[in-house]
């Protein structure tokens, strides 16, 4: 048999999380509830998440920004613990630096409250609330020395010379930088320019660290490094920090919890894997990671599964989880490409979710193939990825090549919105 994919997480492309093992059944009914991530099988992430679900530090309440008649933020309730690495997440104009901007200070909501550590911003100006921003471009001074640059904020403060001059050693330690305290900026690489902006930015010990698309600036191989030193860092001091990014994969690397935002909304906040594997809507979805979406009408709906006639896949679809919904109501079922079975040889007998169709697409990525099949029945275009698990091209699948196709009821999600 040449069948690819034959278990479900397989080839996924995500960090293999001990939660994995732990993932619900496909009979629950949602999401694993909080008590679930502290189980033992938690990972540090979830564990810290649920730990610090007791304490909001930050809390928004209803807020609103307005831009004349634009919403820019619209009506966001969110509660942010103490030592969390929070990520708003979303595409360019939803409105993430607005809100982040509105924490600084250097916005004021057009309603609503913002409380951090007990307090009511609404009058307190940027420079006295506990938080410190990062921005994009750093903002470094060119004249300054890599230790002047870090010393900055705090003899603006009038902190003692050899208190700073400690300070700045152990900022410049945890960035990795003390070889460099002499240097000028120019004298960096871009990562290292970024570490510099990171030292002093936690130099004051803010309770709050913003950080606006804080590695764009980086190529891709040093924000990925960028993005768990980031992590580390933040997490061996317990600052709470709030990363704005529109990448799913920076945020999906660093984050504890991630906002999903669109059009001034926040539509999901959960943990990474909650989120890409138990969306709510097809926006998340397909925001959230890459996903087949199939359009039908629910026509059976049972306690264990349910069943979605569906045009576009060509087929009834058993999805081995309940949803409440009236029969007739138009479903969308979300199946990401990872958890698509591709085969020439015909599935077991019984197979639920099988189809048949051909391979139009290739393409090769090193460590994962993707192939796009066109569904012989609705000529809808699958995504299906496969982990290339040895150097031979797996199964011999090549264009043009009549294909089988299927999915497990449990690796099904249905979303009515
Ligand atoms: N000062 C302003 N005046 C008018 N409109 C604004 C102002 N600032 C932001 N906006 C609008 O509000 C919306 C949200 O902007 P915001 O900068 O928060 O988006 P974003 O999600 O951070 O996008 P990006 O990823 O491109 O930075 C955008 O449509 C933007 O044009």
């Amino acid at each position: 048999m040449t069948a690819v994919n034959g278990t479900p997480a397989a080839g996924s492309g995500q960090s293999p999380k001990a939660t994995d093992k732990e993932s619900p059944k496909a009979t629950d009914m949602g999401p694993p509830k909080a008590t679930d991530t502290e189980s033992p099988g938690a990972t540090r992430k979830e564990t810290r998440t649920a730990a610090a679900k007791g304490t909001p530090l930050i809390r928004l309440e209803n807020v609103t920004k307005k831009f004349g008649d634009f919403v820019a933020v619209d009506n966001i309730s969110l509660e942010i613990g103490t030592g969390e690495l929070f990520a708003l997440l979303g595409a360019s104009g939803c409105g993430k630096s607005t809100l982040l901007r509105m924490l600084a200070g250097f916005e004021t909501p057009t309603s609503g409250r913002i409380v951090i550590d007990g307090v009511d911003m609404s009058r307190v100006p940027p420079y006295h609330r506990p938080v410190n921003m990062m921005f994009q471009s750093y903002a470094l001074f060119p004249h300054m020395s890599v230790a002047g640059n870090v010393a900055y904020g705090l003899r603006q403060e009038g902190m003692g010379r050899a208190e700073i001059a400690e300070r700045v050693e152990q900022m410049l330690d945890l960035v990795e930088l003390s070889d460099f305290a002499r240097r000028r900026p120019a004298q960096l690489s871009g990562g290292q320019r970024q570490r510099v902006a990171l030292a002093r930015c936690l130099a004051k010990r803010p309770k709050v660290l913003l950080l606006d698309e804080p590695l764009a600036a980086l190529d891709k191989k040093l924000r990925e490094r960028t993005q768990l030193e980031l992590a580390n860092i933040q997490e061996s001091l317990g600052i709470t920090f709030i990363v704005v990014t529109h990448d799913q994969e920076e945020a999906m690397t660093m984050a504890d919890r991630v906002a999903v935002m669109n059009g001034g909304r926040i539509l999901q906040v959960d943990n990474p894997h909650t989120l890409y594997e138990y969306p709510m809507s097809r926006y998340v979805a397909g925001f959230f990671g890459t996903v087949n979406l199939f359009e039908g009408v629910l026509i059976e709906d049972e306690p264990d599964h349910i069943t979605i006639r569906s045009d576009e896949y060509g087929a009834d679809i058993t999805v081995g989880h309940g949803i409440s919904g009236a029969e007739g109501n138009t479903m969308w079922v979300a199946v990401r490409p990872e958890k698509v079975v591709l085969s020439k040889e015909p599935p077991p007998a019984g197979q639920a979710n099988a189809q048949r169709g051909v391979i139009e697409e290739i393409v090769y990525l090193g460590g994962i193939s993707t192939y796009l099949v066109r569904l012989a029945g609705s000529g809808r275009l699958v995504r299906v990825t496969t982990p290339n698990l040895t150097r031979a091209v797996q199964g011999n699948l090549t264009w043009e090549d009549e294909v089988h196709l299927w999915f497990d009821p449990a690796s099904a999600v249905v979303l009515s919105q």
